[in-house]
């Protein structure tokens, strides 16, 4: 075997993403949407990466890619080293969107439950699952509860709690916050951010604020109005560490002036 035979998979087994050249049309009834153009970016396993953009920029589209919601026009896209078809039969995703999507008619623990007994688990062992998730997400002694019982907040982390119930490679979160008042917002990040601190799990995060961005990502991707490109990629400065004063930092200002330009280069450039 040669050295570059014995480097390539580990290299590759390093990244979570690799998007290569990627464009995405959406073929709608009279002109064709170029929602995503020529599209390059890895994602190294363990990163917290967000995509940051104006709206219809095609943040969306590229998380739908990424999890094989959404087919390329042109180029590649590689999860775990394989297609995302495969990576999606393989369990790889799990998915937080903006509405947490919960069954009303189901307490917080069924609505973990559910899926993982669809899955084929036993009542007992998905049970077992939901709760320790739960608790990981602070809603210990909530199990009994309907989601309609609960704040916004509490119910985005069921949502939370179900989707690491997988133990998915990558971490799905689209917009994840952007319905909740700023304080419930705010914890959250903090939670999350310590969640992934533990974990250390890949977050591919969708969201519109530059403050978020800046406060969870260990990388930044700027995106540019449609068709939507990258402007710049900015690997975080910042300590993995990180607590909400951290907000108040120079190095953090800094980094958020450094997007918010990015952000208005894509806009006139
Ligand atoms: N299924 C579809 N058919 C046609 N056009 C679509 C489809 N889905 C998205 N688009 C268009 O593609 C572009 C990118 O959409 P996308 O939802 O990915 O953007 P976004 O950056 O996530 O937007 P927002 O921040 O508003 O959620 C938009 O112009 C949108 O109207």
């Amino acid at each position: 075997m040669t050295t570059t035979q014995t480097l390539r998979p580990a290299d590759s087994s390093r990244l979570a993403v690799q998007v290569s050249h990627a464009s995405v049309v959406y073929q709608t009834a009279d002109t064709p949407v170029h929602a995503l153009s020529d599209i390059d970016l890895d994602i190294a396993e363990g990163e917290f990466v967000s995509l940051i953009g104006p709206s219809g920029c095609g943040k969306t589209t590229l998380m739908r890619v990424i999890a094989d919601l959404e087919h390329i026009s042109a180029g590649q896209v590689l999860v775990n080293g394989v297609s995302p078809h495969d990576a999606r039969l393989a369990r790889a995703y799990g998915y937080v969107f903006q509405a947490p999507a919960l069954f009303p008619w189901r307490t917080v623990l069924g609505n973990v439950t559910l899926p993982l007994q669809i899955q084929g688990k036993g009542r007992a062992e998905a049970r077992q699952i939901a709760q320790e998730h739960l608790e990981r997400v602070g809603l210990k002694g909530f199990e009994g509860k309907y989601p309609w019982q609960l704040s916004g907040g509490m119910q985005q982390r069921v949502s939370i709690a179900r989707a690491l119930s997988f133990e998915p490679k990558i971490l799905m979160m689209d917009e994840p916050f952007g319905a909740l008042d700023e304080i419930t917002r705010d914890r959250l990040n903090e939670q999350l951010q310590q969640l992934w601190q533990r974990e250390r799990r890949t977050v591919v995060f969708v969201t519109h604020s530059i403050a978020e961005a800046v406060y969870l990502s260990t990388k930044i991707v700027v995106m540019s109005p449609r068709p939507g490109r990258i402007v710049k990629v900015i690997q975080s400065p910042l300590p993995d560490e990180r607590h909400l004063g951290l907000r108040d930092t120079p190095e953090f200002m800094a980094l958020a002036h450094e997007v918010r330009e990015a952000l208005a280069d894509g806009h006139h450039g």
